[in-house]
């Protein structure tokens, strides 16, 4: 078995080494390869997703990857950006369904920004859909309006579009979810308004009907941003596409406490997945060495999971990401009053140890 590694850039190089020290702590029968992908790829061969890259992430069976992004490339050429890197691997990969479960852990209740009977026990899952929708649609670009408020104006355009197979097969992916969980699938669309999002929703009701033992809602997307953070727990999975995916699931990270604390699986239909933090490159905190690890921490956990068949490994990590919580660990994003603050690579160290055994010193209250 063999995992592609991809740090990537900003804390994605800080976030994986502390990933890949809690794998190899495991020691079980996989090899790791690393890669550059982003900017780093961009400065060393000139393409944020070189051949090389791609083709040992086509080769291996799961992906570990980090973050890719930083301010100094937002310059470049799009195709040269690097977060074509992602949505290349996406797009390549055919990683269509976007895993994001948003789980508030007990001992995190006071680190969200919502009152904490809000959030305790917290446990929703976004499907987001990842390959179709605004961001891949074409064409899209730049011209003179021909029409519009202002006809002869530079504009841009981009694409919104969905296909009924691109719809079906997320929309079985959350039923199915939801039969695992609480039953209640919430899609999210904006059917008022676009004509995408009423055929995304007439098809997810049509799919509905081979899973009456489940519950569906129907929710516009700027309800259920409200709902988010008004009632989060009436929610159990909640799909949608992309561009909505991709603004729910960092809204919903809030519940959790942290951005940093929420895990990512995108699969596609054999089961291989590429596996992230649902966070970006934070190029504000780069290199400061205060980063979460731990959405890449449980990350890994959902690739051992999901693709390596290796369900044991990845409840003991979660295990021992309960424990250092349990024990007082915080990164900054995580700290509150009466807790250890402890640096990216702490946090690692501290899960190493309690997957290892090993007695973590419980930090009292003060
Ligand atoms: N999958 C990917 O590779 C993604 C890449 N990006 C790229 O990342 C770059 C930065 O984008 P932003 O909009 O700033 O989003 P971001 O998610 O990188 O950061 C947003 C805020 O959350 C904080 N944050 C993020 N992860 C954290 C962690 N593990 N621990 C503690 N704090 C954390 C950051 O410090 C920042 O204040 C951009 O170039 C963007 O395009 C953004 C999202 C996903
Ligand atoms: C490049 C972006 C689409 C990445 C992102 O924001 C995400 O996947 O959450
Ligand atoms: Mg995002």
């Amino acid at each position: 078995m063999k995992i592609a590694v991809l740090p990537g850039d900003g804390i994605g190089t800080e976030i994986v080494a502390e990933a890949v020290k809690v794998l190899k702590v495991l020691d079980l029968p996989f090899e790791m390869e690393e890669a550059k992908v982003g900017g780093a790829a961009y400065e060393a061969h000139g393409h944020p997703l070189p051949e090389s890259t791609l083709a040992l992430a086509k080769s291996a069976d799961a992906i570990l990857f980090g973050a890719v992004g930083d301010w100094k490339y937002d310059t470049l050429d799009r195709p040269l950006r690097p977060e074509q890197a992602i949505l290349g691997l996406r797009k390549h990969l055919g990683l269509f369904a976007n895993f994001r479960p948003a789980l508030c852990y007990e001992q995190l209740t006071h680190a969200s920004s919502l009152k904490p009977e809000l959030v305790a026990g917290l446990d929703i899952l976004i499907i987001r859909e990842l390959t179709g929708d605004i961001y891949f649609g074409q064409p899209r670009g730049r011209r003179t309006a021909v029409d519009g408020h202002f006809p002869g104006a530079e504009e841009a355009f981009d694409t919104m579009r969905y296909s009924r197979p691109e719809i079906e097969r997320i929309a079985h992916v959350a039923f199915q979810a939801a039969r695992k969980r609480n039953k209640k699938v919430t899609s999210v669309d904006k059917a008022n308004v676009l004509e995408t999002f009423q055929f995304w929703k007439d098809v997810v009701t049509e799919v509905h009907k081979d899973y009456p033992d489940v519950e569906l809602e129907h929710m516009y997307v700027d309800n259920a941003a409200m709902q988010l953070v008004r009632a989060p727990k009436k929610f159990d999975v909640v799909v949608t596409g992309n561009m909505f995916g991709d603004i729910l699931s960092d809204e919903a990270a809030m519940l959790t406490g942290s951005i940093g604390m929420l895990p990512s699986a995108s699969l596609n239909a054999e089961n291989r997945g590429l596996y992230e933090p649902s966070h970006g490159s934070a190029p504000d905190i780069a290199g400061k060495g205060i980063a979460n690890p731990l959405a890449t921490i449980l990350s890994a956990a959902m690739m051992l999971r999901f693709s390596l068949q290796q369900p044991e490994a990845a409840d003991r990590i979660e295990s021992a990401v309960r424990a250092v919580l349990a024990a007082g660990y915080r990164t900054v994003d995580i700290w509150s009053e009466g807790t250890q603050k402890v640096s990216t690579r702490e946090m690692g160290d501290a899960v190493v140890a309690a997957i290892a055994g090993k007695t973590i010193t419980t930090i009292t209250k003060s």
